[in-house]
């Protein structure tokens, strides 16, 4: 089987940082490239990233702002923001040779275009084989060693086992799939569901709302998945439902800490606190695409909604809980 020993990962920020690590600690020969001057910067001079404090970088890593000298890797992780993967892919694509796997790691989905990740890569690098990496992995837990399991997916099954084997390590284990849009849509629609879940919690709702909003999220995020092509098993699994309930229950996650700064009233500029919530992004990605299909979506719809300063979050609480009755699906 093909193994990938030099592994780039493009951005570092928290992800692209703990993944760097991960992947240097599998054994893998690693580097990092980071296209803003001063992380990289800081990456070089204090072997840390700005986004990712306290976590030392491993010596073998070595960091660059050269994305031709990222580009010789056997496999690349790409760690940037879902709404700016076009341009880094763009950039790269004529510094790859043939068949090398791309693998997004961000979880997303495009604004304007509707593009789920890897499709942006088999647009943009049409020559590179698209993969995916996602599941329930805070980047502070990964980075310390702490034990995770993600998925990786290709549509070559043969592909995800080595990207799975390259970046598999004593506490980082990737299971391996070829249902590729599944991985990739659980992760984006997760973001906008942990939303909801921050918002119920910072309303101080109780756990009894939070219950009901993660497995109501749940059941929305399977009716896309089933809308979009994504395999049932995978929903069940650690890119669906393993991310979602996680994200669904701690302000570690960065899109619940921006809906619990929501619930309590905060407003939507500044709730975020200058840290990535992607599911802010998504939100209004996903409805259209839910729309265009007919599939049923209150929470996603709610949450898009506060996000677009239509709808605040009583009106949002009462309007949920005052729809018709109905059978459990
Ligand atoms: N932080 C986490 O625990 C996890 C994050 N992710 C996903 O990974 C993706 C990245 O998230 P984080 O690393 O946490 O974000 P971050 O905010 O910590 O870092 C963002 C990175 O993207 C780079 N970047 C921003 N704009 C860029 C551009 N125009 N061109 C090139 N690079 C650019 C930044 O310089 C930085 O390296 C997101 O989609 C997120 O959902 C997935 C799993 C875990
Ligand atoms: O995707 C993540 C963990 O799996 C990170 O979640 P946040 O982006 O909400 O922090």
């Amino acid at each position: 089987m093909t193994s990938f020993n030099k592994i780039a990962v493009l951005g570092g920020g928290a992800w692209g940082t703990a993944l760097a690590q991960t992947a240097a600690r599998a054994g893998r020969s690693v580097t990092l490239w980071e296209h803003d001057p001063a992380n990289a910067q800081h990456l070089s001079d204090k072997r840390e990233s700005v986004y990712l404090p306290g976590v030392t970088l491993e010596p073998s890593i070595v960091v660059t702002r050269d994305l031709a000298d990222a580009a010789r890797a056997d496999a690349l992780l790409l760690v940037v923001p879902a709404q700016v993967m076009r341009p880094v892919v763009t950039s790269l694509a004529p510094l790859i040779a043939a068949r090398t796997p791309l693998v997004a790691c961000a979880k997303g989905i495009e604004h304007g275009t509707h593009r789920f990740m890897t499709e942006i890569i088999a647009e943009c690098a049409p020559a590179a084989i698209p993969a995916i990496l996602s599941g329930p992995s805070f980047a502070a837990d990964v980075a310390r060693g702490l034990p995770t399991a993600v998925t990786i997916a290709a549509a070559d099954a043969a592909v995800a086992q080595a990207l799975a084997q390259a970046m598999n390590s004593g506490s980082f284990r990737p299971y391996h799939s070829t249902d590729v849009r599944g991985v990739e849509l659980g992760g984006a629609t997760k973001n906008v569901m942990a939303i909801a879940a921050g918002i119920v919690e910072g309303r101080k709702l109780g756990a009894s709302a939070l219950a009901a909003m993660t497995t109501r999220g749940f059941v929305e995020l399977v009716r896309f998945g089933k809308a979009y092509g994504a395999r049932i098993e995978t929903m069940h699994g650690l890119s669906g439902l393993g991310d979602l309930t996680m994200c669904c229950s701690t302000p570690q996650s960065r899109n619940f800490s921006f809906g619990m700064a929501l619930g309590r009233g905060e407003s939507i500029d500044t709730a975020a606190h200058g840290k990535l919530a992607e599911g802010y992004y998504t939100a209004p990605v996903l409805l259209e695409m839910a729309q265009a299909k007919h599939v049923d979506m209150p929470i996603s719809t709610a949450v898009a909604a506060i996000l677009a300063g239509k709808l605040d979050v009583d009106k949002a609480i009462e309007g949920l809980l005052t729809r018709p009755l109905k059978a459990e699906e």
